[in-house]
């Protein structure tokens, strides 16, 4: 059983660590992550080039793979990125994003997820597929509710010995025995792009900052979900909330963080 982390001390943490997140992500949502990750007083920086990667991820506190466009290079750069992180200690995060679409996609997602990353973070279709319980998967939204993925997200979890996160109206984080529902954010997460690859780079920031797996998602997806309940409420629709949701990661203190989470 894990203890459910203490919210205030992780955002503080996170504000007086500021660290490095090295991020190895897709086009849609590099900008928005970068953004996402300095306005909680992280410092992205997207680098992914194979030359490089292996000497960047040393110079960073952890490590975010994400395969939302994944390419031959960008594939290669991933595996010498976890090659370099893994033995030096430093922790990363996997976002397995449409893993079940294609056959490459999964492939690529199975042999990051067997190099063992501190932290997966996907949603139910994404979870599932990797479990080998997927349906068709539609592409990156998921076809099926959370719930459905909870069993297969402890799976994950044990066969690992990681923390597994599975994101949709309620968030499940498990380390393969406990299991912490979250039920904070709102539909409008589910109208802008590269939300989920937002918890997974702010999960990126916590796991920076030093949190373990698991209290490093719990953390970032309570944050994610109590910043865009705030930004909801004055946003007119899916553009006003995203810039809403950067301000409102800003302004988030810790104290109104562990009084406005909803875990079960
Ligand atoms: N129906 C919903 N109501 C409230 N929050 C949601 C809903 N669906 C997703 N979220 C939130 O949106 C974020 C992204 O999750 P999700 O949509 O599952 O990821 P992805 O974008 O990778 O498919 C998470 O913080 C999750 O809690
Ligand atoms: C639309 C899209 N296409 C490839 S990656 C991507 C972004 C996916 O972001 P998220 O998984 O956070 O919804
Ligand atoms: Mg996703």
């Amino acid at each position: 059983m894990f203890s459910a982390p203490d919210l205030a001390a992780a955002l503080d943490r996170l504000k007086a660590a500021a660290p490095l997140v090295h991020n190895i992500t897709n086009t849609v949502v590099a900008n928005f992550t970068a953004n996402a990750l300095l306005a909680v007083g992280a410092s992205p920086a997207m680098v992914q080039a194979e030359e490089e990667a292996g000497e960047f991820v040393l110079r960073a506190q952890a490590l975010v793979v994400n395969i939302g466009t994944l390419s031959a290079p960008q594939r290669a750069a991933m595996r010498v990125a976890v090659a370099a992180a893994s033995p030096a200690g430093i922790p990363w995060v996997l976002d397995p994003v449409a893993a079940g679409a294609t056959a490459y996609r999964l492939d690529t997602a199975r042999e990051l997820l067997a190099r063992r990353p501190t932290v997966l973070r996907g949603n139910a279709s994404e979870i599932l597929a990797l479990a080998g319980q997927g349906g068709a998967s539609r592409g990156v939204d998921s076809t099926a509710a959370a719930e459905m993925a909870r069993d297969a997200a402890r799976m994950l979890a044990r066969q690992g010995g990681i923390a597994v996160a599975v994101t949709g109206a309620v968030d499940y984080v498990t380390d393969g025995e406990a299991m912490l529902g979250i039920a904070n954010g709102h539909p409008m997460l589910t109208r802008v792009t590269g939300t989920g690859c937002t918890a997974t780079a702010l999960t990126g920031a916590f796991l920076g900052a030093g949190l373990p797996g698991v209290a490093a998602v719990a953390s970032a997806l309570t944050l994610l979900g109590v910043a865009a309940e705030d930004a909801a409420s004055g946003a007119a629709g899916p553009g006003s909330f995203a810039v809403a949701l950067l301000d409102r990661l800003h302004a988030m203190d810790g104290a109104t963080l562990a009084a406005r989470a909803r875990w079960r």
